[in-house]
C-alpha cells in the first residue's frame, strides 16, 4: 500500500520534494498533504495536492516530512510529538540530530530518520541519504521517485549535507564563473550558456556510466602541451583542490554548529 505522504514547509526544499513526487507518474504516495506558514507556497500547488494545516497533516499523513528551517524545527515537532504515534516522522533539516528529535516529545510508536536531500530533486536527479530504519523499503519507494537514494549512517550526516546538500550551489557558481569567463573573451552568452551547461551534464554522465576515477577521464582531455593543460595549471596554481576542500570544510562544520 502506497503511503500518503505530508510536508511541512513547502519552501525551496520541501517545494523540490512536493514537485519531485507529483511529477512521478505513477504516483509513490496515495496522497499529497502540504502546510506552510507561507499561503504563497502553497499557491502553485493547489491542484495536485491538498494544503492543511500542519494539524490536519499529521492526522492523515503516514510519513511526515519536516522541511522547514534548522532553527525552527523544534517549535514544529513539539507542536505535532502528540499525534505522531503509528507514523514516520523524517526530518530533512541541517544539523538537526536524531538525538535532539528524540527530547522533543516524539512518542517511541513513531519511527523518526533524517533524510538530506538536495534540490535537484525538483527533477528526479536528486541525491537523496536516508538514516536507515525499519521502514527503509517504504522510505527507498518514496525517495526513489526524487534520485539516487544511499542509506547512510547519522555520523555521516554532517558529511553529507555539506557534499551534496549543499552542493548544487558550488556547481551553479562554477557554471557561473565558466559563463562569465568565455563571455570575458568574447563568445556570445547564450552559446557560452548552452556550452556549459551540456559539459558538466557530459562529465557528470561519463564520470557515472564509466565509473572511471576522475583523473583517468581527465587525462583523456588534456593533450601534452594543449590548451586544457595550460588551463588546469592555472586552476592547480591557483589552488583549486584546497579551495573545495576548504568550502567542504567550512561547510561541514558549519552543519555542526548550526543549532
Ligand atoms: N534548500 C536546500 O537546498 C536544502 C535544504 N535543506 C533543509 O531543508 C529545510 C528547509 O530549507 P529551505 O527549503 O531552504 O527553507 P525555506 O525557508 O525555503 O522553506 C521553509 C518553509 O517553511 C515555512 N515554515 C516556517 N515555519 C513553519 C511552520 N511552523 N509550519 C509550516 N511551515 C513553516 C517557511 O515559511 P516562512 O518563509 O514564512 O517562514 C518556508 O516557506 C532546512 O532545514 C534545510 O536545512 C536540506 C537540503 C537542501
Ligand atoms: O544551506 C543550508 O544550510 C541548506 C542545507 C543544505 C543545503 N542548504
Amino acid at each position: 500500500m502506497k503511503p500518503a505522504v505530508g510536508i511541512i514547509g513547502v519552501g525551496q526544499m520541501g517545494g523540490a520534494i512536493a514537485r519531485g513526487l507529483l511529477k512521478q507518474q505513477p504516483s509513490p504516495v496515495k496522497k499529497l498533504y502540504l502546510s506552510d506558514k507561507n499561503q504563497e507556497c502553497l499557491k502553485p500547488f493547489l491542484e495536485q495536492a491538498e494544503p492543511v494545516t500542519s494539524e490536519l497533516l499529521v492526522k492523515e499523513a503516514d510519513v511526515v516530512i519536516v522541511a522547514v528551517k534548522p532553527h525552527l524545527v523544534e517549535e514544529v515537532i513539539k507542536e505535532i510529538a502528540p499525534e505522531l504515534t503509528g507514523k514516520i516522522l523524517v526530518s530533512v533539516a541541517a544539523g538537526v540530530s536524531l538525538k535532539k528529535i528524540a527530547g522533543w516529545g516524539v512518542p517511541a510508536e513513531c519511527e523518526v530518520v533524517r533524510v538530506m536531500p538536495n534540490t535537484p530533486a525538483l527533477i528526479g536527479q536528486g541525491f537523496i541519504a536516508i538514516t536507515p530504519s525499519k521502514v527503509d523499503e517504504l522510505l527507498a519507494n518514496i525517495f526513489n521517485s526524487l534520485g539516487e537514494v544511499v542509506f547512510l549512517e547519522e555520523k555521516y550526516f554532517d558529511h553529507i549535507t555539506a557534499l551534496s546538500g549543499s552542493g548544487p550551489a558550488y556547481i551553479y557558481l562554477v557554471a557561473e564563473a565558466l559563463i562569465d569567463g568565455a563571455v570575458r573573451l568574447g563568445l556570445p552568452r547564450d552559446v557560452a550558456r548552452k556550452a556549459v551547461v551540456q559539459t558538466l551534464i557530459g562529465a557528470g554522465t561519463m564520470l557515472k556510466e564509466t565509473q572511471e576515477h576522475p583523473g583517468i577521464l581527465r587525462d583523456a582531455v588534456v593533450t601534452p602541451g594543449g590548451t586544457t593543460a595550460a588551463g588546469l595549471y592555472q586552476l592547480e596554481k591557483q589552488g583549486i583542490r584546497g579551495m573545495f576542500a576548504d568550502c567542504l570544510e567550512k561547510a561541514y562544520e558549519r552543519a555542526k554548529n548550526l543549532t
